[in-house]
């Protein structure tokens, strides 16, 4: 689905992320950890083609990104659903709206989708706060909302960047537990958290591996987490 191939990625200064190799396979859940500043939410980046790596090769669902027409690029992410760390919505469209925004960008009928929608909202415990306007929710709420929006157009992957920072134990919970559903719906996911005591919780749910960031390099983190 996703391989990276001695990937390296600099922001101008030294390499920041370096000979980083990954194949994501079908289907597959991992977490991804390392200290703050290390670099998981750039090796997200890389994962959905937000950035172009510095060296090295990033295929998405068998082609190399290299290649990719613009067009081929926004079909590409919209096999890709992003949980993006600062869930950043339209504040002034309600929930239903904003969760629906993928559809209306990638041209669909909104209309037609109203059912999915609603069922959306079920899932994700909200269907009470559709016509809600995003500043009204609280932040477990908004987590909530920014996975519901990322699956809207019922993606292969979910790439989740700290799906649980800004919520209790109990929440995170939830959250987690509705990531373990998509796996089972055979969706590949890759969670990236600082947040130890998930991980240990998904591994009884969920065949998890788990990714670290550290020196620069992804390496496979053992079981004595
Ligand atoms: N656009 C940018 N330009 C320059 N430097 C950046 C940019 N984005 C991130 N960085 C730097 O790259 C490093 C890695 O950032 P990144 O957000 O990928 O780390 P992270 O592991 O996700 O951190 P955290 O766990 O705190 O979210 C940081 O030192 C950050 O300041």
């Amino acid at each position: 689905m996703i391989e990276l191939e001695n990937v390296a990625y600099s922001y101008g200064g030294g390499e920041l992320l370096s000979e980083i190799s990954l194949r994501l396979a079908p289907g597959s859940f991992h977490f991804l950890t390392g200290p703050s500043g290390a670099g998981k939410t750039t090796f997200l980046k890389l994962c959905y083609l937000e950035l172009a790596p510095t060296a090295g090769r990033v295929q998405l669902f068998g082609k190399p990104a290299t290649g990719f027409s613009r067009d081929e690029v926004a079909r590409a992410r919209q096999r890709i659903g992003v949980v993006h760390q600062d869930c950043q919505f339209l504040d002034h469209l309600p929930l239903a709206e904003n969760i629906a925004l993928p559809l209306t960008v990638a041209g669909r009928n909104v209309e037609q989708e109203k059912g999915n929608i609603a069922e959306l909202l079920r899932w994700v415990g909200l269907e009470k706060h559709a016509e809600a306007l995003p500043p009204s929710l609280s932040g477990g709420e908004r987590q909530r909302a920014a996975l519901a929006r990322a699956v809207v157009m019922s993606p292969d992957i979910v790439l989740a960047d700290e799906p649980t920072g800004n919520v209790d134990w109990e929440m995170g919970q939830r959250l987690l537990q509705l990531l373990v559903e998509l796996n089972k719906m055979g969706k590949t996911i890759l969670i990236a958290t600082h947040d130890l005591n998930l991980i240990r919780t998904a591994k009884s749910k969920v065949a998890a591996r788990v990714l670290r960031i550290s020196k620069r390099r992804l390496q496979l983190a053992g079981a004595d987490l």
